[in-house]
């Protein structure tokens, strides 16, 4: 191609917050990204709210939305809005999906399976109370509701708020012809809503628990949760399964003949339960050891290229135009890596919720195998790992736009160890420093980003001056940096630049005309 090639590093979780309160960012030695940032052409990009088509300012960013908008240089209405819109709109309850699962659970139960909490990352619980209301004004006659307690995207020992909260929904609804109760749930990073095949072991419990009704037993959530916190002191997120029984029994086992909804709307923790569900005989990633036959229906389709789930309550958007198609228009070689935790979010995620290659020729896909161990205890994670392997690729000359991401920021940062966050960010700058090697040797070009922040707010505001401090596990609603190295720009400084304004800053940077469906670059002309 004669070009320069781009180099982009994604620094999951890292975002820029003026408060030295909780700040792991700051507090980190990183002395490679101050370089960067006191000498090379910078701005602060939005990474959350409206920017990444959320429905309002208030919601944080997230991976999904962030490398949709990254990847797409588009802002798309996301799964969040899309539900909301869906259900106000009554449209959800017109489906043939909808209708299915109401007459398929006729002589059964209707499960609802899914992460409770108004994080609106996964899910929402007013989708839930949506939902079951409907169900019992359309005839059902009994729900069971299986529940992943979060406390990563919303504070780290808030469970029993959405527990009570939808416990007394369900009694203001339950009567004579209907009955709704929760019938099993456990922490969702130790069952079920794993990712990119990092730990299917996890799925396995979660089937355990919500479909065969095995795991250890509880009269009721606040029970289980207040046992298991006394016994283990985990936080929300890592709390074990339990199962709920009355008079020895599990009273919502998933049986012949009922219906299934997963009422989270993002797809990477949604599939792999998914595919359990779905699957056939041939499924292999664990023994069922019974397989249910049941109505499974996703709240959104979470894969259109794998099908995933058969069946599904909302579209996903359909994001057209994408960084990568317009790359491969143009013959750019590409080339994605991360870690398994990530390695779906510079592919899937960045390539608008797609898992084909759109060009088998150009693109080359690298995943590093993750840890699968609590992230604090190892916060480096496979960043050493990834560099070698992607320096070796820069230097290969072998492409000519190559992407990364570094889970550290976040995946430490979700932990809420302060400690470990900011090793976790010194090891991402220690990569930074030999990437920027890398890209000197190639005479390339360094964007250096992130996809919304984490680690740069590691405790929750206080509500009151004496308050003691609290941990942070979730994401942050601060904006994050962007960085170009090597390039003799000036960057725009504009309070409404985004992650969408990205795609066309890359494409500036390797000499294509960006594509005119793409928010503007961040580039001065
Ligand atoms: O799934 C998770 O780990 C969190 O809910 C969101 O984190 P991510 O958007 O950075 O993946
Ligand atoms: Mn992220
Ligand atoms: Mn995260």
């Amino acid at each position: 191609m004669g070009k320069r090639p781009v180099v982009l590093v994604v620094m999951d979780g890292v975002g820029i917050n003026n408060s030295e309160y909780g700040n792991a960012v700051n507090a980190a030695y990183k002395p490679t990204l101050d370089e960067l940032w006191a000498n090379c052409p910078n701005t602060e990009i939005s990474a959350h709210g409206l920017a990444v088509g959320l429905p309002s300012n208030e919601d944080m960013g997230n991976s999904e939305v962030g490398h949709n908008a990254l990847g797409c240089g588009q802002i798309y209405s996301q799964g969040a809005k899309l539900v909301n819109e869906n259900i106000e709109s009554g449209e959800i309850f017109e489906t043939e999906t909808w209708s299915g699962l109401v007459k398929n659970c006729a002589n059964g139960k209707m499960h609802f399976l899914g992460l409770l909490s108004d994080g609106n990352v996964h899910s929402h619980i007013n989708h839930l109370k949506a939902l079951m209301k409907r169900a019992k004004e359309d005839g059902v006659k009994e729900v069971r509701l299986h529940i992943l307690l979060d406390g990563r995207d919303v504070p780290e020992t808030s469970a029993l708020i959405y527990v009570e909260d939808i416990e007394n929904y369900m009694a203001e609804l339950n009567d004579d012809n209907f009955h709704a109760c929760i019938a099993s749930g456990g922490g969702r990073m130790s069952i079920t809503m794993d990712r990119y095949e990092a730990n299917w072991a996890m799925v396995e419990k979660g089937w355990h628990v919500h479909v065969l009704g095995e795991g250890r037993e509880f009269a009721s959530a606040t029970e289980a949760i207040e046992t298991y916190r006394a016994e283990t002191g985990v936080v929300d997120q890592d709390l074990p399964g339990f199962v709920i029984t009355k008079d020895g029994k599990a009273v919502g086992t998933i049986e012949d003949g009922d219906s299934v909804v997963l009422f989270n709307f993002r797809g990477d923790r949604a599939q792999e339960i998914s595919l359990a569900f779905d699957g056939d005989d041939s499924f292999d990633k664990f023994d069922r050891v019974r397989k249910p036959n049941v109505m499974y229906a996703g709240m959104l389709q979470y894969d259109a290229d794998l099908n995933i789930p058969h069946n599904f309550l909302t579209y996903p958007p359909k994001i057209k135009y994408t960084l990568t198609e317009e790359l491969c228009k143009h013959g750019i070689r590409e080339y994605a890596i991360s870690e398994t935790q990530k390695y779906g979010h510079v592919t899937y995620f960045w390539n608008g919720n797609r898992s084909e290659k759109f060009d088998e020729k150009l693109e080359d896909y690298v995943e590093i195998k993750s840890d699968v161990v609590p992230f604090e205890q190892r916060p480096w994670m496979k960043a050493a790992e990834i560099t070698d392997v992607l320096c070796a690729a820069i230097e290969s000359g072998n492409y000519d736009f190559l992407r990364t991401n570094y889970p550290n920021g976040d995946m430490v940062g979700h932990t809420g160890n302060f400690e470990a966050t900011v090793i976790g960010v010194e090891s991402v700058d220690l990569q930074l420093a030999r990437v920027k090697k890398a890209v000197d040797a190639v005479n390339g070009i360094l964007i250096v980003t992130a996809d919304h922040g984490n680690a740069d707010e590691m405790y929750e505001k206080k509500k009151k001056e004496d308050a003691p401090i609290k941990a942070k596990t979730s994401h942050t609603l601060n904006k994050v940096p962007f960085i170009v190295y090597g390039a003799d720009v000036e960057l725009k400084q504009d309070e409404n630049l985004g992650l969408s304004n990205v795609a066309a800053t890359v494409a500036d940077l390797l000499g294509i005309e960006p594509n005119e469906h793409w928010n503007p670059s961040i580039i001065k002309k």
